[in-house]
């Protein structure tokens, strides 16, 4: 089958389609396939230039509508989205490789629900007022920040660009976004919903590139904040070049977390968090609970019972949706994992399931779980991006909560015990931004998300991030005359 993923140019700016083909080329390859289906270029200085222009000339005037205005075209671009799930999902597929199963449920969705929540939002976004002594008062304004940038990673295309536009938009903002040189397809298409929805033109505008292109839009001096989801190497990057500037960020980053099953855990709940929070996307995501710490009174029967139900995953066209499980979204990621798989095998890691490149065209590789993984093994240490799951064992509370927490990262962390106040004591204790109690991997736009320690700074979703996209003045209204002392 032939896949038109062509978009009609390969930027969005001021509310129009732009090429530069003199850009270096970016194609897009099908994962499932191996198949070039788009040929896009990334932004050459001139385009870069261009956009923030655009976000440049069009934010004052968002900013100066009312909130319930902007909120109300960041609603109406959730409503679009909704009806056009499928089509957009069938985009997200392509771009990214996950199935179709998965990309209707958790992408253009999410998008939505993230335009929803921060549109209801926008309307009472308000400053306080502070009384004090001698009748004199403070009164605080909340303002947008200015031109912010988004720069994001290639798992979900769709839900980052949206994650970020939401806040930013309904703050006053404008945006900048540049998606992963390897899903360029899905943002454009929040452009133009966006566009569609109401919003005037220049407020979300899309360049394409390689990390070039982000750190030309990082260094710019009419950017004022700039919001990363990626690896830790490209946030330390990032991060210190927004420093120079003293540029708000937000580093979305890496993480290898930690889930800790206790003995007394409802076993099938256990190994549902772990398959979630292992093998969803290929087992591209940031949060992964790829440490699984295991108690060894439950260890051989959620192995067990693992391995089972692994075995009932659905591999095969992403496109169909009794498809559960996907290709990973490029060979170059494909051969890293692998590499990861030989290390385990190599430092003596027990392999208990899959471990092999399925033989079919595309990036498949099977789902893979180790067992008496320890400390100090690589596999155990470093974000692998994969479909690779370390079982490891542990003795007791303060042995797991650790080894839990002996890690640079603290994306997530998960706890499986049908004690509960063992389930609040040590959750209390992990060193992570998201904690997950008999659950994993769950990310309602209600609740803050984000790191702790390297994987990151600030929070996406929830009110939090109104924190993030925008800044607080203070006004300082004497009602007295003012003394002075001559
Ligand atoms: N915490 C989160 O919310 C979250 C979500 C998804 C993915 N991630 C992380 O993202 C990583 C996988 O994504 P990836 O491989 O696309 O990450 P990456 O760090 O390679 O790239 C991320 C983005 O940064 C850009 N970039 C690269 N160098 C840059 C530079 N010097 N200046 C500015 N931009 C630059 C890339 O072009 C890309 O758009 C994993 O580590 C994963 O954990 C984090």
């Amino acid at each position: 089958m032939t896949y038109d993923a062509q978009p009609k140019a390969s930027h969005f700016i001021a509310g129009k389609y732009v090429e530069d083909s003199a850009g270096d080329p970016l194609d897009v390859v099908y994962a499932a396939t191996g198949e070039t289906i788009a040929r896009l270029h990334a932004a050459t200085p001139a385009i870069v230039d261009r956009a923030l222009a655009s976000a440049k000339a069009a934010q004052a005037g968002w900013a100066a509508m009312s909130g319930t205005e902007r909120g109300r075209v960041l609603r109406r671009a959730a409503d679009i989205l909704r009806e056009r799930n499928r089509e957009l999902s069938v985009l997200e597929t392509l771009d990214t490789g996950k199935p179709l199963s998965e990309t209707l449920v958790a992408d253009a969705t999410s998008g939505a629900d993230a335009l929803e929540y921060f549109g209801g939002l926008a309307g009472s976004l308000t400053g306080e007022h502070v009384q004090l002594a001698g009748g004199d008062f403070v009164y605080t304004m909340r303002k947008p920040l200015g031109v912010c940038v988004g720069i994001g990673a290639w798992n979900y295309p769709t839900q980052i660009a949206c994650w970020k536009a939401a806040p930013a938009l309904a703050c006053g903002n404008a945006m900048v976004f540049k998606p992963s040189e390897m899903t360029p397809l899905c943002t454009l298409k929040v452009a133009e919903i966006l566009m569609e929805a109401g919003a005037p033109a220049g407020v979300f505008n899309v360049v394409q590139g390689y990390g070039p292109v982000g750190a030309a839009l990082t260094t710019d001096p009419r950017v004022a904040k700039v919001s990363l989801t990626g690896s830790v190497p490209t946030g330390r990057k990032v991060y210190a070049a927004a420093a120079e500037g003293i540029k708000h960020v937000t580093m979305e980053l890496g993480g290898k977390s930690p889930i800790l099953v206790f003995d007394d855990a409802d076993v099938e709940a256990a190994v549902s968090g772990a398959i979630v929070g292992n093998f969803y996307s290929s087992g591209q995501i940031c949060s992964n609970g790829t440490r699984v710490f295991v108690q060894k009174g439950i260890k051989e029967a959620f192995l067990a019972r693992l391995t089972e139900r692994l075995a009932d995953a659905v591999i095969g066209d992403p496109m169909d949706e009794a498809t559960t499980y996907g290709p990973m979204v490029s060979e170059r990621q494909l051969k890293i994992v692998e590499g990861y798989i030989a290390k385990g095998i190599e430092e003596g890691a027990r392999l208990v399931a899959g471990g092999r490149r399925i033989d079919r065209p595309g990036w498949y590789l099977e789902p893979t779980v180790f067992a008496d993984v320890t400390d100090g093994m690589t596999i155990a240490r470093e974000e692998i991006f994969g479909p690779v799951m370390s079982v490891l064992d542990f003795a007791d509370e303060a042995d797991g909560i650790a080894r839990a927490n002996a890690t640079e990262f603290g994306l997530a962390a998960g706890v499986f015990t049908k004690d509960l106040a063992r389930a609040h004591r040590v959750v209390g204790q992990l060193e992570a931004g998201s904690l997950y109690i008999n659950a994993y991997n769950l990310t309602p736009v209600e609740a803050p998300f984000g790191g702790v320690k390297a994987s990151g700074v600030g929070r996406e979703n929830s009110k939090e991030a109104i924190h993030h996209y925008s800044e607080v003045r203070s006004v300082y209204v004497a009602v007295n005359a003012p003394e002075a002392p001559y």
